[in-house]
């Protein structure tokens, strides 16, 4: 079974897979499997461009966690949505040197619930669980990722509400 690890930049996909690996989860990350849809390197913005339809097409499904910003994208069978309240997540990113820019960019798209819509398009709404992260630790969200991949129960999205934060600098 594959279960797509997603999210916003910065609402702890990367940190979460550590401690899911650490308990011997097998985990990857989209970058390892990116090479060869890479197309460019958009420097102003500092992002790589993939060829998204490409490398889903292309996928090999893994059985365990792959983790990424675009892994919803995937043909999985559970998708996990981190969530972070955009103020939170504009100052994990700073702390990161992301600039000004890139930070109110990614804060405005987790304030939309941009990656969750894109997921509702994929997937059906019962393999998604969304999960707040800003005041949860590490462990107690990697069990809850454990809890649902393990569960066969139905399962009830919960999509905290952050339109306060639309359109305002954080
Ligand atoms: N409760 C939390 N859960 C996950 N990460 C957190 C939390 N609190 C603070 N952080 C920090 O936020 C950052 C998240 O970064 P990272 O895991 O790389 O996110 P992503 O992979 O989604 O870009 C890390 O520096 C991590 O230490």
């Amino acid at each position: 079974m594959m279960t797509a690890l997603t999210g916003t930049p910065g609402t702890g996909k990367s940190t979460i897979a550590s401690v899911l690996r650490a308990r011997g989860i097998q985990t990857l990350s989209q970058k390892e499997t990116m090479g060869p849809y890479l197309l460019e390197h958009d420097a102003e913005r500092d992002t790589d461009i993939i060829d998204e339809d490409a490398w889903v097409d292309a996928f090999v499904p893994v059985d365990g966690i792959i983790e990424g910003h675009l892994t919803h994208l995937l043909p999985a069978d559970r998708v996990v949505v981190l969530r972070c309240r955009p103020d939170i997540l504009a100052a994990r990113l700073r702390e990161r040197g992301y600039h000004d820019e890139k930070v109110q960019e990614n804060a405005e798209a987790e304030a939309l619930d941009a990656i969750l819509i894109e997921a509702l398009e994929v997937h059906p709404e019962t393999h998604i669980m969304v999960i707040d992260t800003t005041e949860q630790n590490p462990e107690d969200t990697a069990d809850e990722i454990e809890a649902f991949i393990r569960s066969d129960a139905p399962h009830t999205l919960t999509v905290p509400d952050w339109s306060e934060f639309l359109g305002r600098h954080v």
